[in-house]
């Protein structure tokens, strides 16, 4: 394993950022740190960076013990939201000044800098400097300049966050066409699920400081840990006191499996080639069904319909949180819904 952090504490005062937290990266992956705003994926990653001590825990890197290594000892590269570029420095000498600092030879450092700006796809601007660059350049140069000197790990905190979506999403694109290309160990902050989803290798759910789950899109898509975890990833209703995907719900205009609940249709909306339908069973609950306009044409919904829904065969599906708070330390696991 490529960085292995085991019972990290972090406080902030009384605030406890990261709470015993364990997880293990693993060498030449692309990992998503995953979570809501606050959940402590910052504080994990610059823990991992040396940016922030723990109060316990360790942290080792590529097998080193590095918990109490200075940030410049740890071999690691990275890349913030808001990148501080020098500005008075062309994008090539951005890109070479670690190297610079290392005093590596000038011809190996005119020649590392040649081969890192075509990988990035900017070698057409090595002479421009950083303000006639767009944001999405900028960062590209940014990995660049991290990546020059070689770093065991390349850490990024929300790389693409201060950019609008289109371009965000082409550099989503991009680092994972990188990614493939070098191979270095890259753990990414995000709270955008759909980048976690794309991109990454394997994702760990961060949230109240703690780690929720850490598995690869699929397994946390297909089987989540708990209602958070399934909340998190994707939208999710609730019918019988479980939590599923509203796509996973089926309804049937007649009652039909022993399973169902009658219902009453008390919205219908079309939304692109998707048909959203609200429905309260007889027992009160707000259950969210989605199924293709077509389907949906074919059932001639209309508002105070009663219907029935159910579990479709196989949906994943987790105990709904008990409790106004949402949720319990003790957690369900993912199991399929009996139909
Ligand atoms: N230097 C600090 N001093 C005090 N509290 C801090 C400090 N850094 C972080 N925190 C707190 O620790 C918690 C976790 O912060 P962190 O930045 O790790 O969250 P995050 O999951 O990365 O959220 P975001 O996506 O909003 O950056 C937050 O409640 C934050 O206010």
């Amino acid at each position: 394993m490529s960085i292995d952090v085991q019972h990290i504490t972090k406080r902030f005062g009384d605030f406890v950022a990261l709470d015993d937290v364990s997880v293990t990266i693993p060498s030449g992956g692309l990992t998503a740190l995953l979570g809501p705003s606050g959940g402590g994926k910052s504080t994990l990653l610059r823990v991992i960076a040396g940016l922030e001590s723990a109060d316990a825990g360790s942290v080792h890197i590529e097998g080193t013990d590095a918990t109490r290594l200075a940030p410049q000892k740890r071999n690691v590269g990275f890349v913030f939201q808001h990148y501080a570029v020098f500005k008075h420095l062309t994008v090539a000498r951005n890109v070479a000044f670690g190297l610079e600092v290392r005093k590596v030879p000038r011809a190996q450092v005119r020649q590392k800098v040649h081969e890192l700006l075509e990988l990035v796809h900017l070698s057409q601007f090595a002479d421009r400097m950083p303000s006639q660059l767009s944001g999405g350049q900028r960062q590209r140069m940014a990995l660049a300049r991290a990546l020059a000197v070689e770093p065991s790990v390349l850490l990024l905190d929300e790389p693409f966050g201060a950019l609008d979506a289109k371009v965000r999403k082409e550099l989503r694109d991009w680092l994972r066409r990188l990614h493939d290309e070098v191979h270095v160990t890259t753990v990414f902050v995000t709270h955008d699920q759909e980048e976690a989803l794309e991109v990454a290798d394997e994702i760990v759910v961060v949230n109240g400081g703690r780690v929720e789950q850490v598995g690869t899109p699929d397994e946390l898509y297909d089987a989540p840990a708990n209602d958070f975890v399934m909340g998190f990833l994707g939208e999710v209703t609730s019918l019988g006191g479980r939590v599923l995907r509203p796509h996973d719900v089926e309804l049937e205009t007649g009652p039909g499996r022993d399973a169902a609940r009658e219902a009453i249709v008390t919205r219908v909306l079309r939304i692109g080639f998707e048909t959203r339908v609200l429905a309260e069973t007889v027992q009160g609950e707000q259950v969210t069904v989605v199924m293709t306009r077509t389907h949906a044409r074919t059932l001639e919904l209309v508002e105070g319909m009663t219907v029935w829904l159910s579990a479709a065969p196989g949906a994943v599906s987790v105990a709904a949180p008990t409790g106004a708070a949402g949720g319990s330390d003790e957690r369900d696991p993912a199991v399929p819904l009996a139909v």
